[in-house]
């Protein structure tokens, strides 16, 4: 329970007199958020939770006004203008099982002075699974839908869950009997349309959010779930990617403000979906949105802080799965983090940054198995004259395209019916280099969700493009991205070439993006793993300088850069 969680204790004798809500560059942040005060950097995310501190939140969740709950908690600062003080985002591995909902039910607690508005993914691998079982709904047969096995795991899961936080089953069995149902349609229609799947997997989100609502209510703390598609998030109708429509954000501020001002309890809310504008069917974000989702909420009330949180101790140097020793990044610029999030590294969803850019809102990075862990800081700027590389990324399983003109269109006439076919077909393009006569290009399949479809757009984009050129589909390829300070672009190159040409690894294109934070190297897919290795440990586990590292030997081999 949130009184006896043991956590250390930043000292209130720290508390400055003065009170800022922006973020600085780099250092340090609104100042009645306890875990920023003291000056210490960057200031551990914890403390200890006394019994007083959560009947403050409780009662602050129930009747009393705003400036009577911070007073006394932050060095006398009442504050009144807002209702609410930071988006926190607990992601599913956070909420995997009862047993982590309460240890983030202590976390929220541990923040008395804090009105959050909390975002919640699908508990664990829920989502994972109800796309499975859509998929085996498609083929199984009406009679064998309800035996389907990751519905029953998903069912016990959830079940298990109320039970052990002593909730009111009821507060999901309707969903779970109504997903039930809902295989047993898609198995009778022998069909998953994007929409079909979109709702499918809603339910996730729609059960943890009531779960931990009904959870927080429980323990005396007044909580409201809301459904993201009920309360004002807006999107396109692209089924299982949508965008976020700019009329979400009035709306969104509206419904959560006057809530707040009629009766104010903590917003639980449903990251990952939203309402298709023309449909108004359920969409998601795609995979990870619920990043999105907290963003969104923070630009659409202006909050002075979103905080995402983890299972990992922030933004790391690499995927942790390829490189054990990665190690977190205390800052990031939303550019970086933005880059590093569209080429691949599943820690951030790649749209996240864009409204917390938008509206300059720190979004801090943090591990909800370890709170005293910094965490990640990410802002506009940040002090660049030491950075040389920030992250290395890998995007595995990328599709390249070689395009040679046969002339026949001049070269303007060439570039713009090259990429006039890729919009026809919605598809993205990651990494471009051309010259006056060919394009090499990599597409990103991650706006398609199904194989098939993937296979017949190649096919045609392919027949399309021999009108005007030679093509070459080149499959099983790696980009591996070095996220960075490309102001110094020609030392991570001659770092990277010279790990590269050690390994004897052929780059088949290279690019620099024009966000100056991104060198993109095209590599086999056999080769990346070991690649990223090597070049994590030649610029972040080695013991040398970096002065030293500029002395790489430079004897005349060092591959061109065409
Ligand atoms: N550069 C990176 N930094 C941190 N985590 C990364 C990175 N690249 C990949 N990951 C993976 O991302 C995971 C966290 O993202 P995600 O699973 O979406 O979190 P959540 O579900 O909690 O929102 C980590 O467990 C880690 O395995
Ligand atoms: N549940 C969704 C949305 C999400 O954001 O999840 P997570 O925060 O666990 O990555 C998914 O798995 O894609």
């Amino acid at each position: 329970m949130a009184s006896t969680m043991q956590l250390s204790w930043v000292s209130k004798s720290t508390v400055p007199v003065a009170l800022s809500r922006r973020v600085c560059c780099q250092c340090q942040p609104p100042l009645w958020l306890p875990w920023r005060i003291g000056f210490v950097t960057p200031v551990p995310l914890v403390r200890r939770v006394s019994s007083e501190r959560v009947a403050a939140l409780r009662v602050s969740c129930s009747k009393e006004t705003e400036s009577d709950v911070v007073e006394g908690e932050s060095g006398g600062f009442a504050e009144t203008e807002m209702s609410y003080t930071c988006v926190m985002k607990f992601g599913g591995s956070s909420v995997a099982n009862a047993e982590r909902m309460r240890e983030v039910a202590n976390l929220i607690l541990s923040f008395p002075e804090e009105r959050p508005i909390i975002v919640l993914s699908a508990m664990g691998k829920t989502t994972n699974m109800l796309l499975l079982a859509g998929e085996k709904a498609v083929s199984c047969g009406v009679t064998n839908a309800d035996s389907i096995d990751e519905l029953n795991i998903i069912k016990d899961l959830h079940l298990r869950t109320v039970e052990q936080l002593g909730v009111d089953r009821n507060v999901i069995e309707k969903h779970l009997e109504e997903l039930e149902q809902l295989l047993k349609g898609i198995a009778m229609m022998k069909e998953l349309t994007p929409r079909t799947q979109d709702y499918l997997v809603s339910f996730g989100e729609c059960m943890s959010t009531r779960i931990f609502a009904a959870y927080l209510n429980t323990l005396g703390v007044k909580a409201r779930q809301y459904d993201a598609f009920e309360m004002g998030i807006i999107t396109t109708d692209d089924f299982t990617n949508a965008d976020i429509l700019e009329a979400t954000y009035p709306a969104v501020a509206k419904r959560l403000h006057s809530d707040w001002v009629s009766d104010p309890a903590i917003p639980i809310v449903t990251g990952f979906l939203g309402k298709a504008r023309k449909s108004c069917a359920v969409t998601t974000l795609g995979r990870g949105g619920s990043d999105l989702t907290a963003t969104t909420i923070g630009k659409a009330l202006g909050l002075p802080e979103i905080q995402v949180w983890k299972d990992v101790d922030g933004v790391l140097t690499c995927d942790p799965n390829i490189c054990p020793q990665a190690k977190p990044v205390p800052y990031l610029t939303f550019d970086e983090a933005a880059e590093l999030a569209y080429f691949g590294a599943q820690v951030l969803h790649p749209q996240s940054m864009r409204p917390a850019r938008e509206s300059d809102i720190p979004v801090r990075v943090k591990n909800s198995y370890n709170p005293k862990a910094p965490g990640t800081l990410i802002a506009k700027t940040r002090d660049m004259s030491k950075a040389l590389l920030t992250s290395i990324v890998l995007k595995r399983n990328v599709t390249m395209l070689d395009i040679v003109s046969t002339r026949m269109l001049g070269q303007f006439g060439f570039l713009a019916k090259v990429f006039s076919i890729f919009e026809e077909l919605g598809i993205s393009v990651d990494v471009v280099a051309t010259s006056e006569v060919s394009i090499s290009l990599t597409l990103d399949p991650s706006k398609l969700w199904s194989r098939e479809l993937i296979q017949q757009e190649l096919d045609y984009v392919v027949e399309e493009l021999e009108k005007i050129a030679v093509v070459n589909l080149l499959k099983t390829r790696s980009i591996i991205s070095l996220i960075g300070n490309v102001q110094k672009s020609s030392l991570i190159l001659e770092k990277a070439f010279h790990v590269l040409r050690t390994l004897g690894i052929t780059v088949q294109m290279i690019s620099q993006g024009a966000s100056k934070v991104n060198i993109s190297l095209v590599i086999n897919d056999s080769e990346a793993d070991q690649c990223v290795r090597a070049l994590h440990k030649a610029f972040f586990e080695s013991e040398l300088s970096e002065l030293e590292n500029e002395c790489i030997p430079r004897n005349g081999s060092v591959p061109a850069l065409s």
